[in-house]
């Protein structure tokens, strides 16, 4: 996927808010990126376009040569925060609804979606419900239903914000090796230096709104990364750059909290 001088700007009650400003990025095969920046930098609406859910006011995103304009699930899926799992299916169907509305029948789509509880641990849920599962377990089967499409890339907006911190790590741990095992193409948006770092090759940080590419962070440990990466030197150094860079990105002074959340 290659995103070309993408700008979006939104209109409402005779307000303009420019939300992202020339943005360029390419994408590569199995990449796993991180998007940092302040709140209200359009980290979201880059992640909206991407998945052709809203078309760019100015430039264009390409995926070969056709240009992204409407979603489609093959192309890229998404998982947000909510889990957004519905409550009345068992954990099975909720897994094989995408399948369901692409005609897939239900002994493929029953196999198929085994075939990722499996893989995400979670054999044994197939027939409870949402309601049944901690948080973390219903964003494992939210992950599983995204990847149920084999979508090219898939596309998450902090989907562990809503978890505690343990969760976040144990979870991370489990869901970063499955991605990397299936070779996934990854876009994470998330306000966590610590979940970009453990995560991502490439984490690119983006400035305050307008939202413009400030800087890229190339992560070389190979992936997965065991949990312990978090306690390395290479860790800490990485940290304490983002964090600086992150600063900049907002325009602050050095004894300002980047990560404090600050919606414009
Ligand atoms: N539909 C919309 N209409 C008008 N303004 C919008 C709309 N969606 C987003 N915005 C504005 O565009 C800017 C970027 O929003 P966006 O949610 O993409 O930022 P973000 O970096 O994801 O924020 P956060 O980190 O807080 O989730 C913000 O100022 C936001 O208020």
């Amino acid at each position: 996927m290659s995103i070309n001088d993408v700008s979006v700007t939104f209109t409402r009650a005779g307000t303009t808010v420019e939300a992202l400003k020339d943005i360029n990025l390419s994408l590569h095969e199995g990449e796993f990126v991180a998007l940092l920046g302040p709140s209200g930098c359009g980290k979201s609406t880059l992640l909206t376009c991407m998945g052709g859910l809203m078309t760019p006011t100015k430039g264009q995103i390409l995926v070969g040569d056709s240009v992204v304009k409407e979603p489609d699930p093959r192309r890229a899926a998404f998982v947000f925060q909510d889990y957004s799992l519905l409550p009345w299916k068992n954990i099975l169907d909720n897994v094989g609804v995408g399948l369901r509305f692409a005609g897939v029948s239900k002994q493929e789509r029953h196999q198929r979606s085994q075939e990722l509880l499996d893989m995400m641990g979670l054999s044994q849920w197939a027939d409870s419900h949402p309601g049944q599962l901690s948080g973390g377990m219903q964003q494992r089967v939210a992950v599983a239903r995204a990847l149920a499409m084999d979508p090219s890339i898939l596309l998450m907006d902090e989907p562990f914000g809503a978890l505690d911190e343990q969760t976040r790590r144990s979870l991370g741990e489990s869901i970063s090796t499955v991605l990397t095992e299936n070779k996934q193409t990854v876009v994470l948006v998330t306000h966590s230096l610590d979940e970009a770092i453990y995560w991502a090759d490439r984490v690119i940080v983006m400035s305050a709104r307008p939202g413009k590419v400030m800087a890229e962070v190339k992560i070389e440990q190979m992936r997965p990364r065991p949990l312990d990466f978090i306690a390395t030197e290479e860790f800490a150094q990485l940290r304490s750059r983002l964090f600086l860079m992150l600063n900049e990105a907002m325009g602050n002074g050095p004894h300002a909290n980047p990560l404090e959340k600050q919606r414009a």
